[in-house]
């Protein structure tokens, strides 16, 4: 500010009532950033309890705080302007007396509630229009003075009906901008048009002013990545206009709100809240919780140069590990060169690493730490607050004070270690655990089962490969740096004489491929029960009734396939000493004939609490550095490798269509509001959009996200005593929003009903690593596989034994533009991959 200048007055605020949808920290984002105001995030739901009861405002509050801020912004949502559940208090805003009114703009939910108030009505769209990008049409008054032609993305299926469709072709470059007979008091200000391109010319109103009050509305979504830059404009017009209205016309003075009235609700640390909880509920003292590998933690490693292409089951069969719990973080498509696959990770002794599990829906987190030694007992512990308020207690409270306390300084580290996993938390996070924290209520309490939705073994001991350096890290994270050093000198010896090390065609590609365990293992009698494809088709056709309905953009739509088999050993052939299982595939050749017919950068096997995964995922969710950068790659839009699509080019002549586009665009949006939600306003950004990759069976376009954490602005950051951590992120941004489709919680409500409640359990979950210097990496766990030890099948006829069930879960994106046909061989395609084992196996 120059000397002189007068310093600014109260900080301009805007209220915005968020109507559950996914988009809202976007369009609060471009708010905050583009007219430097403060913007207070409140539900639209008013509450029926009088003041102080609710979480909510009632509208007595809500009224009376109005006064605070300068304009409202009605956001856009699921469901429909004319049932009041999905706009709450919107429609108070509209019918406030001349006293009381504020300047609102309401965007699309919020648009056409603006409209059906003031007589206009709302019907369905021809065809609904999800993450289509349009050129939006207008004359240049009002709002949209003075703004350059823009395209902005569509995301309704319900419109604005004035009575246009009446107008007679002739007429209408002369009426489109006048208020229509039938709702005089709406002025439109801009239009669109349906599908023109496959000959379905509908008049979709974009925007429009009411003739008397200081209401606007926007139909399109001026915060999507795809809107051109251009559309800011109209809302810096309408910022000045709102602006002189309250200069000219307010009656209500605008008066400073105290903090606490603002509505802006400061998102706690995990940390922070775990330490609030325990002053409230008073301290506990936890003793395993306290004391196992507690304290600040030292890194001792060796490095050892290996052969080229080693892979992660060479060095963990090496080592012996494959048989108890297990855990290798595998990128198995390195071989390939494919730039996603750096590293593998190999956990050493899991079994004897201490774990967090957690169960969705309980106030608690079991800590349980196995024997260390033949003989001893294993000790479990729980830690939690079986008496705290609703919503209060979150598993990740305890995951973040547990890693927090056992840090590892990144300025202890020697430098030219690569940037990956050096010790801490690895597991995997179900599918349901994400689903009950975004709509609580939802997972019924009896779930048929105890299986953990969480399950996160604290690391100690472990390997990395570098598969571009060529090099192994033999690593350990340890309070004791001398026990730890020595204990990578005996692991690096045995390693280093390992046969694989030799690599003089021993371990020939055939070991590799796990083809030579295979040959071993004769027929045995599996069971399928593949998804019935009229059945899958026609819950195709009623998610696109949900959107068509205007509740849902998109909805990714899964099924499983069970594959039950006879029980028996699991000891993999490389420790298994009896001979035994030779009959038999263990869960470990599985894995191995998997990686190598599907090739994948987030691949993995993970054995662990009570459950087994083996996963092939082309899909990371989230990566972030321990300064907090973040990256997420949503992936949209499949092809199956063939004859006819082999190439990249094809491939991307097939995606790039705006239905495939379309798919990912509203991903990427929806992503973009995850991250927006933790990293705050203006530090999310798109490095890139729309891109098709080749993996080993199908093409993928995938968008790369990026957003930086604890770097919102200082005010904010002063409020928290510590910074946010990737467990932070990663907890606000589950279930993976690729699994999901748009809004989230709307879509994976309805989801929930038309899968019929059966869990997705790990599969659409979250596998991978927390490391205790603060670096994090998750994929999605599709093109997977998984098991649980407690669950059984009936034996087959004349078997008198129960069976163990295997789960392949596979699915994809419905869209308006989707055909019932397509989508049953989309999931097809994507359950042929892992299914495929199985049925070499016969
Ligand atoms: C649902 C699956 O995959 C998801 C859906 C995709 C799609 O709709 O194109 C692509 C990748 C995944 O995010 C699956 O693999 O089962
Ligand atoms: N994006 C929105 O707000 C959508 C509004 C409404 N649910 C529709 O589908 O038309």
């Amino acid at each position: 500010m120059e000397n002189g200048d007068p310093q600014p007055a109260r900080r301009s605020r805007i209220l915005f009532l968020d109507a559950y949808d996914s988009f809202t920290n976007n369009i609060v984002s471009l708010l905050t950033e583009l007219l430097n105001v403060q913007v207070c995030v409140r539900r639209m739901d008013l509450s029926p309890f009088p003041p102080e009861r609710g979480p909510s405002w009632t509208r007595e509050e809500l009224v009376d705080r109005l006064s605070g801020f300068d304009a409202v912004v009605c956001g856009p949502g699921p469901g429909s302007p004319l049932n009041p559940d999905d706009v709450g208090a919107f429609r108070t805003l509209w019918d406030l007396a001349s006293a009381e009114a504020v300047p609102v703009l309401g965007v699309c939910l919020g648009f056409q509630s603006l409209v059906c108030h003031s007589g206009g009505e709302i019907r369905k769209l021809r065809r609904g229009l999800h993450g289509m990008v349009r050129d939006i049409e207008y004359e240049g008054r009002d709002i949209f003075s003075g703004v350059r032609p823009f395209k902005a993305t569509l995301y309704h299926s319900l419109c604005a009906d004035l009575g246009q469709d009446a107008v007679p072709a002739s007429e209408w470059p002369l009426r489109q901008y006048k208020p229509f007979p039938g709702a005089p008091d709406l002025i439109p200000l801009a239009w669109s048009r349906g599908h023109v391109d496959e000959g379905e010319d509908e008049r979709i109103l974009m925007a429009v002013k009411h003739a008397r009050r200081p209401f606007w509305g926007l139909q399109y979504h001026p915060e999507s990545i795809c809107t051109h830059p251009e559309a800011h404009d109209v809302l810096r017009n309408w910022w000045a206009e709102a602006q002189r209205w309250n200069a000219v016309s307010r009656m209500r003075p605008l008066h400073p709100l105290a903090e606490s009235e603002s509505g802006e609700v400061e998102t706690p640390t995990h940390t922070d809240q775990y330490n609030k909880l325990s002053q409230k509920y008073g301290q506990i003292s936890y003793e395993l919780f306290d004391t196992t590998h507690a304290g600040p933690q030292s890194y001792s490693f060796v490095k050892l140069n290996i052969p080229q292409d080693l892979t992660a089951v060479e060095v963990a069969e090496a080592l012996g590990e494959g048989k108890d719990d297990t855990i290798v973080l595998d990128s198995s498509s390195a071989s390939k060169g494919d730039p996603l696959a750096l590293y593998s990770i190999i956990a050493l002794e899991a079994d004897k690493a201490p774990r967090l599990k957690h169960r969705a829906g309980e106030r608690f987190v079991t800590l349980s730490s196995p024997p260390q030694q033949p003989g001893l007992p294993a000790q479990e512990e729980r830690i939690g607050y079986l008496d705290s308020a609703p919503g209060e207690f979150s598993p990740w409270q305890v995951f973040s004070k547990f890693w927090s306390e056992r840090r590892l300084d990144v300025s202890s580290l020697p430098a030219g270690l690569p940037d990956v996993f050096k010790g801490g938390l690895i597991g995997y996070v179900s599918y349901e655990s994400g689903l009950d924290a975004l709509s609580p209520g939802v997972l019924p309490t009896e779930r048929g089962h105890r299986r953990p939705d969480i399950c996160l073994a604290w690391v100690t001991k472990s390997v990395v490969l570098d598969h571009r350096a060529n090099a192994a890290y033999i690593q350990t994270i340890s309070n004791d740096p001398s026990a730890g050093q020595d204990y990578c000198k005996v692991v690096a010896d045995k390693l280093r004489n390992a046969p694989c090390m030799s690599n003089q065609g021993v371990y020939s590609q055939a070991h590799r491929s796990g083809v030579d365990q295979w040959q071993q293992c004769p027929g045995e009698v599996f069971q399928y029960q593949l998804p019935n494809a009229a059945t899958y088709q026609d819950k195709v056709r009623r998610c696109q009734d949900s959107i068509k309905e205007g509740n849902s953009y998109e909805l990714c739509l899964t099924d499983q396939t069970f594959i039950t088999r006879t029980r028996g050993d699991d000891v993999p052939p490389h420790v298994n000493t009896k001979g035994a299982a030779l009959n038999r595939a263990t869960p470990w050749d599985i894995f191995k004939r998997l990686r190598s017919r599907q090739p994948a950068p987030f691949g993995s096997f993970v054995k662990l609490g009570g459950a087994t995964l083996i996963s092939s995922s082309p899909e990371r969710f989230l990566q972030h550095t321990s300064e907090g950068l973040c990256a997420m790659r949503p992936m949209k839009g499949t092809v199956r490798k063939s004859d006819q699509v082999s190439t990249l080019s094809q491939a991307e002549e097939i995606l790039h269509i705006p239905k495939e586009e379309a798919e990912n665009l509203m991903i990427v949006d929806l992503v973009r509001h995850d991250l927006h939600g933790i990293c705050g306003a203006g530090k999310v950004t798109v490095p890139e959009l729309l891109k098709v990759e080749e993996y080993a069976t199908v093409f993928q376009m995938v968008t790369n996200v990026q957003g930086q954490l604890n770097a919102e602005r200082e005010a904010a950051k002063h409020r928290r005593k510590s910074d946010f951590n990737g467990l932070d992120v990663l907890s606000s941004v589950l279930p993976p929003g690729s699994m999901t489709g748009a809004p989230k919680k709307r879509s994976c409500e309805i989801l929930y009903g038309l899968e019929k409640g059966i869990e997705r359990s790990l599969y659409s979950g979250v596998v991978g690593y927390m490391d205790a210097a603060g670096k994090g990496d998750w994929s999605v766990t599709i093109r997977a596989m998984f098991r649980w030890d407690d669950e059984l099948a009936p034996p087959a006829e004349g078997e008198a034994e129960k069976r163990e069930v295997w789960h392949i879960g596979a699915g994809g994106a419905v869209t308006i533009l989707s055909t019932p046909e397509g989508e049953h061989d989309e999931m097809v395609t994507k359950l042929t991959g892992p299914l495929g084992i199985w049925k070499a196996m016969e």
